[in-house]
């Protein structure tokens, strides 16, 4: 069946159709990712969006039961040049088609998407309709105005009741605002005890939970439509260790004062060269985010930047100068993606180590 990609601006792409067959409209961006696909697609942070891989052949190791980001995709469309429904894996478990199907998530193969990314490289970020290409009694451009951009994103995706993974290690508060699961996997691999809340869950139910730690995740859409989760996160960073990914970091920084931005076109893909002024190190890194924190408006905060994307110098990462608290805009869990800054876990837990033997000192003097 013949389906159409129509974009905002009015240009049409004609491809097949495959997934689900329901009709979709979202922001259509792309990922340079050469592999991943499948976590891509589970990836909560690209709820709203109909996802273009750049890579042109795609499906070709099919899906397995392992890669999952989470097992409730949330992705709006997904794009492809060509669709290779023979996977050849010894992990595969179904074809891309059969998981598109099972979420309903429509696709469209057959796309020039060298041609689309060029589009949206040049003009921006876009919203499109994923549409049967015969549609005629309506305009798929009027469908697209008619539908209402979202700002619920966070809600849609994250947990609606806290839940733990236990440990004996650190106890981590894990704020859920559409997590990846290698945030919680690299917590666990650690033996933290994790305490998973809702993206809503207030400062004073966190600081009751008594953590030695607080973790901010990934999430999608825009970090000022989740105001409850900054003012949450201005109450806990004076006394609770704090580390912040992707959206974690946009709230973290917004929390401190600093304001946020839409990029252009973002940054999606895992190979993403960013410059940690600590470490005086280039990292690739793991990116999928539409939006960044504005270096001037670090300036008139307590933060320093910390590190920052080669390609065009936006900020990838921020610390406080008071509080033990820190965050990064790309995916130190890297799935997919390579694990060059999965270090940044042991940094968190030792800022947590160093933070707790300050506090023991200090009580000690005020005895003393
Ligand atoms: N992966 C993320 O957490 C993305 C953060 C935010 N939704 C953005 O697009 O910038």
């Amino acid at each position: 069946m013949k389906r159409q990609l129509v974009l905002e601006d009015g240009t049409v792409f004609t491809g097949e159709a495959f997934g689900s067959m329901k009709e979709s409209v979202g922001e259509v961006v792309f990922n340079t990712g050469m592999t991943g696909y499948q976590e891509t697609l589970s990836d909560p942070s690209y709820c709203g969006q109909i996802v273009t891989m750049t890579y042109p052949l795609i499906g070709n190791y099919g899906i397995n039961r392992d890669d999952f980001e989470t097992i409730n995709p949330a992705v709006f469309g997904f794009v492809v040049k060509e669709f290779c429904d023979t996977p050849s894996n010894f992990r595969s478990d179904e074809d891309l088609d059969q998981f598109l199907q099972a979420n309903d998530i429509p696709g469209i193969t057959g796309v020039d998407t060298r041609k689309l990314t060029k589009i949206i490289r040049q003009h921006g970020t876009m919203r499109g309709i994923l549409t049967a290409a015969e549609t005629e009694e309506t305009d798929p451009l009027k469908k697209i105005e008619a539908t209402p951009r979202l700002n619920d994103q966070v809600s849609r995706v994250s947990t609606i009741k806290p839940y733990v993974s236990p440990g004996r290690g650190y106890r981590i508060v894990l704020v859920d605002f559409g997590m990846k699961h290698g945030i919680l996997r690299e917590l666990t691999t650690r033996h933290c005890h994790v305490t998973v809340v809702p993206y809503n869950y207030s400062a004073e139910n966190i600081l009751r939970l008594k953590p030695d730690g607080m973790m901010l995740t990934n999430g999608p859409g825009n970090p000022k439509d989740v105001p409850e989760a900054i003012e949450m996160i201005q109450k806990v960073i004076p006394s609770i260790p704090t580390f912040g990914i992707c959206l974690g970091h946009q709230l973290l920084a917004l929390a401190c004062g600093a304001d946020s931005a839409k990029l252009k076109f973002g940054h999606r893909g895992s190979n993403h060269p960013v410059y940690d002024y600590e470490t005086k190190k280039t990292y690739m890194t793991s990116q999928n985010h539409g939006y960044a924190i504005t270096k001037e408006s670090i300036e008139k905060t307590e933060l320093e930047l910390t590190q920052i994307a080669l390609n065009d110098d936006t900020v990838e990462g921020v610390k406080h100068t008071t509080y033990p608290a820190f965050s990064v805009q790309y995916h130190p869990e890297a799935s997919p993606g390579p694990d060059d800054t999965n270090q940044l876990f042991d940094r968190f837990l030792q800022m947590i180590e160093n933070y707790q033997t300050q506090q023991k000192e200090e009580t000690t003097h005020a005895k003393a």
